[in-house]
Parts: C-alpha cells; sequence; structure tokens
C-alpha cells in the first residue's frame, strides 16, 4: 500500500469512529449494544454453543467449591449409565461402591423433557506454570464443563443449574458418608491450604443408647427436629438459621456421647473446633467461613479453651523445661491462641455466623459458673442442657441395652442405691460391661447388676468416709477461730480479692 492509501485508510478509519461517537451519542437506541448482538447472532451460525465450566478450587483460599461437589454428586447418578470411563469410590456404608465420570469422557443430559440437551465432561489440567510461592499451588487444576445450545440460554441458567446444585446437594447427603473435621495444625503444608481436615464420623451414639430421662430426651430431640425444618421460620422472623447448645455436668456424664448422638439423628457432620489451635480471631472467621450447612460446630471444654475474664493473661514465663526442650529441638513454644471473648461472641452471632445456614453451634464444660454470662446468654446459646449423675430412668436405659433386661429382682436395690450416691453414666456403663464376653455376648446379667450393686456401695462408703473428714476438718477450723479469735489477715486477703475482682 502507498503513502496516499494508508493516509486514505486512516482518514476513513477516523471518520467511523467519529460516525461511532456520534451514533453512540445521538441515536435513540444503543447502536453499539444493537451491533455487538448481531456480531454474537452470526458467530452462533457457525458454533451455536455456549460453554461454562466449574473449577474444583475457587476463591483466593482456593476452597473446594460447593458446586463442582454438587455437580459431581448430580453426575454419579447420569454417568453410570452413560459414560464410558469410570471412577469407583466406597459409599456411604463402605460396603457399596459410587461411580463418578472419568476424566475426559463426555454424558449427555436432557431435561424439561427433552426439550433440553446438554453435555458434560469432566477435564483436568496439569499446572505448567512454575509457583514461586511458599505455599505451592495444586498442580491439577480439574473441572467441569457445560455445553449446551444457545437458544436454551434461559432454560439452562433459570432452571437446569438450579435442578443440578439441589440434586446434587441432596444426593451428596444422601451418599456422602458423613464427616468429622479437625482444624488443621498442619495447613502449611498442604497444599490445598485446607483449614479442616476430616475423617469419616461412625460414632454408633444414637438417643435410644443415651441414659436420660426420657421426658429430657424427647424435648432435646423435638427441638432438633424443629430446628432442622426450621428453614422457612427462621426466614420469616429474620434470624439465620443456627442454634446454640450449652452441654454441662461433670466429666463421663455424656456430653461427647450427646453430640454424636445429635449428628446422628440431624444426619449432620461435626466440626471439632479446636480453639487452642486457632491463631487469632481472623483465623477463627476462616474456618467458620469454610464449614458447610447442616453440620455441629463443637468446642468442648470451652472453659480450658478461652480466658473467658476477657482479660488476656500477662505473657508466660518459660519454665526451665520449656527453656531446655527448645534449646534441644530448637524449636520455640508454640504461641498462645489469641482469640478473644469478643472473637468468639462474633463466631456464634456476627454477620459471617450467618453464611450458610442450618448451623449447630455445641458448647461443652464441666464447670458452666466459670463461663462468662455473655457466652452462654439465651440467643447465643439457646438451649442449656445437663448432663447430670446416672439416675434409675438412665440407668434402665443401659439395662435394656447393655443386658436386653427391662426388669430384675435386683433393679429395686439400684433404685434405692442411685437415689443416695452419685454416680456418672460412664462409672454405670462400665460395671455393666465386666461379664460382657470378647464376642459383645452378656455372659450374666445378674452377676452384672451384682458388680454395679457393689460399685454403688462403694461409692456410697467412699462419699461417707469425705463427708467425716470434711466435717472433721470443718470442727477444727471453727475450734481455731474460736482460739485465736477472727484471722484478720486472712478477712484482709479476701477483702483485698474481692475488690480485685471487682476492679476486673
Ligand atoms: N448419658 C450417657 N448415656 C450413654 N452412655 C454414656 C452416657 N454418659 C457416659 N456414657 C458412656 O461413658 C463414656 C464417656 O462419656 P462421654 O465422653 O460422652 O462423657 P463426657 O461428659 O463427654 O466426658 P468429658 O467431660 O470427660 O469429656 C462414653 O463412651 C459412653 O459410653
Amino acid at each position: 500500500m502507498n503513502e496516499i492509501g494508508l493516509a486514505g485508510l486512516g482518514s476513513t478509519l477516523a471518520s467511523l469512529m467519529f460516525l461511532w461517537a456520534v451514533a453512540g451519542k445521538y441515536f435513540p437506541f444503543n447502536l453499539e449494544d444493537l451491533l455487538r448482538r448481531r456480531f454474537v447472532k452470526f458467530t452462533y451460525r457457525f458454533y451455536p454453543y455456549i460453554h461454562v465450566s466449574f473449577p474444583e478450587f475457587t476463591g483466593e483460599h482456593l476452597k473446594r467449591s460447593e458446586a463442582y461437589s454438587a455437580i459431581e454428586s448430580y453426575l454419579m447418578s447420569t454417568s453410570t449409565s452413560k459414560a464410558r470411563s469410570l471412577r469407583a469410590e466406597l459409599g456411604k456404608d463402605s460396603s457399596n461402591l459410587v461411580f463418578s465420570m472419568g476424566y475426559s469422557d463426555e454424558v449427555t443430559d436432557d431435561f424439561d423433557g427433552g426439550r433440553v440437551r446438554v453435555w458434560w465432561s469432566s477435564t483436568k489440567s496439569e499446572s505448567k506454570t512454575p509457583t514461586f510461592s511458599i505455599r505451592p499451588a495444586p498442580q491439577e487444576h480439574r473441572f467441569f464443563k457445560l455445553t449446551f445450545h444457545h437458544r436454551h440460554r434461559d432454560t439452562v441458567m433459570e432452571r437446569y443449574l438450579k435442578h443440578v446444585l439441589e440434586s446434587g446437594k441432596a444426593a451428596l447427603i444422601k451418599n456422602q458418608q458423613r464427616r468429622l473435621y479437625t482444624n488443621n495444625p498442619n495447613r502449611d503444608y498442604d497444599y490445598r491450604m485446607l483449614n479442616w481436615s476430616h475423617v469419616i464420623f461412625e460414632h454408633p451414639a444414637s438417643f435410644d443408647t443415651l441414659a436420660m430421662h426420657p421426658d429430657k430426651k424427647r424435648e432435646i430431640i423435638e427441638d432438633l427436629k424443629a430446628f432442622k425444618a426450621g428453614k422457612e421460620y427462621y426466614a420469616r422472623i429474620g434470624k439465620a438459621w443456627k442454634r446454640g447448645y450449652l452441654l454441662y455436668g461433670p466429666p463421663g456424664t455424656g456430653k461427647s456421647t450427646m453430640i454424636a448422638a445429635m449428628a446422628n439423628y440431624l444426619d449432620y457432620d461435626i466440626y471439632d473446633l479446636e480453639l487452642t489451635a486457632v491463631k487469632d480471631n481472623s483465623a477463627l472467621r476462616k474456618l467458620l467461613i469454610e464449614t458447610t450447612g447442616k453440620s455441629i460446630i463443637v468446642i468442648e471444654d470451652i472453659d480450658c479453651s478461652l480466658d473467658l475474664s476477657g482479660n488476656r493473661k500477662k505473657k508466660e514465663e518459660k519454665t526451665e523445661e520449656e527453656k531446655q526442650k527448645e534449646s534441644l529441638t530448637g524449636k520455640p513454644k508454640e504461641e498462645a491462641s489469641k482469640v478473644t471473648l469478643s472473637g468468639l461472641l462474633n463466631f456464634i452471632d456476627g454477620l459471617w455466623s450467618a453464611c450458610g445456614g442450618e448451623r449447630i453451634i455445641v458448647f461443652t464444660t464441666n464447670y458452666v459458673e466459670k463461663l462468662d454470662p455473655a457466652l452462654i446468654r439465651r440467643g447465643r446459646m439457646d438451649k442449656h442442657i445437663e448432663l447430670s449423675y446416672c439416675n434409675f430412668e438412665g440407668f434402665k436405659v443401659f439395662a435394656k441395652n447393655y443386658l436386653g433386661i427391662e426388669n430384675h429382682m435386683l433393679f429395686e436395690t439400684i433404685q434405692r442405691l442411685l437415689g443416695e450416691v452419685q454416680i456418672t453414666p460412664a462409672d454405670v456403663a462400665e460395671s455393666l460391661m465386666t461379664k460382657t464376653s470378647s464376642r459383645g455376648v452378656v455372659e450374666d446379667a445378674n452377676a452384672c447388676l451384682e458388680d454395679l450393686i457393689q460399685a454403688l456401695e462403694k461409692a456410697k462408703e467412699d462419699a461417707t468416709i469425705r463427708a467425716v473428714e470434711k466435717a472433721k476438718e470443718d470442727a477444727i477450723a471453727s475450734k481455731e477461730e474460736v482460739e485465736d479469735g477472727p484471722n484478720v489477715e486472712k478477712q484482709q486477703s479476701g477483702e483485698f480479692c474481692k475488690n480485685e475482682k471487682a476492679s476486673d
């Protein structure tokens, strides 16, 4: 092209751009938009298909995409009959195989009575870009690809994908084994940087095996049932779909067993949150975001996990033993968690706590009186459940489950003794198991009940001895007080403590 030609082209382009700008300004409709749509329509003549891809990991923190999991589960039912290459995994009760689409395979799916046809394929690609980050990124990128004709765009986007996600999520819950998650202390070494790691949850506890007064049990079951069915109710009253349970009582009274029974009853996963391993409030929030719905988030022994007075303790001096350990291993003592009470309150009912929905938060403690009232007020911990020493009703549950009996001549003695001594359900369970053979068969119910009576009588004796000793100590203390007069020093220090508490 000669110089004149180039100049001509230049001026033509300039005129076109000018006209474009003028047209965009003065035309009554959006010309640019119209032309773009015409162009797209034109290209559809040659290739009328649209693709949507769903990557496995998304976001800055590479969280496994819920959409990917739901599609994977949806395709399990579709692909088994249609795909030619399948992957097999163990199903819910470890006795059946669940099949899913193999990589690089494609299946068709018909929707709307066969009017809409789509194609799904599963692909993986190796990451070729070298990464120089401290935390290596995943080497494999997996995604599902959905292909459909452009004339079905609205149906696919508005109805078909909704159907896939809903059916997939439902199938996921039905097929997937329930999981017990724990916050991952090794996340820095996990390439996916997952905050939670999990094992299959297989605890056999149920409300039938829980030794507890039947009325109390019924009340808890009703509460859980109402919660599970409460999606619309919570939406109507404008509250996040979550509920807090505080389980308190002495060790061995069944707090952990109750959580397992709740999870089995609701068919929920459990997130066992080890608060002392959480670095700070923002790490706590990240953990919360990564939990899924239909789950129970548990913080056991909450009184031991956090300085609940709200005052951080001053940095503790290292002991000689710790200093020695550090010099031997070269590793400094692990930093204490900086999670604060307000961070925890935010976790329970801050704005972030509403993401996901259908979650139960459970705190357990052996010392309810130690907890900050703000933490357990109604609305945060909606239901306070006391698990206490074994009563006769609880014992009857054990007798039925462990020995297969509902009545026995020794029941009367046991009922009397249970009214006189405090014994934990764990101890009762232990006594009833002593005569069970290694095959799990009860060899002699009578002998088991006699063992329990012995344990109860021993507990009664011990309690009497403790009471006598306590009475002696009290008598000595009051005698000393009479002889020496009121202990001024003690009183002063008592007052000092009170003042210190008041100023806290
Ligand atoms: N109420 C109960 N019903 C049935 N079994 C129980 C009950 N309480 C305790 N047990 C039995 O005792 C064992 C210990 O109970 P569990 O761990 O649930 O008690 P806990 O209150 O959580 O104790 P801790 O406070 O020490 O964690 C369980 O394995 C279970 O077999």
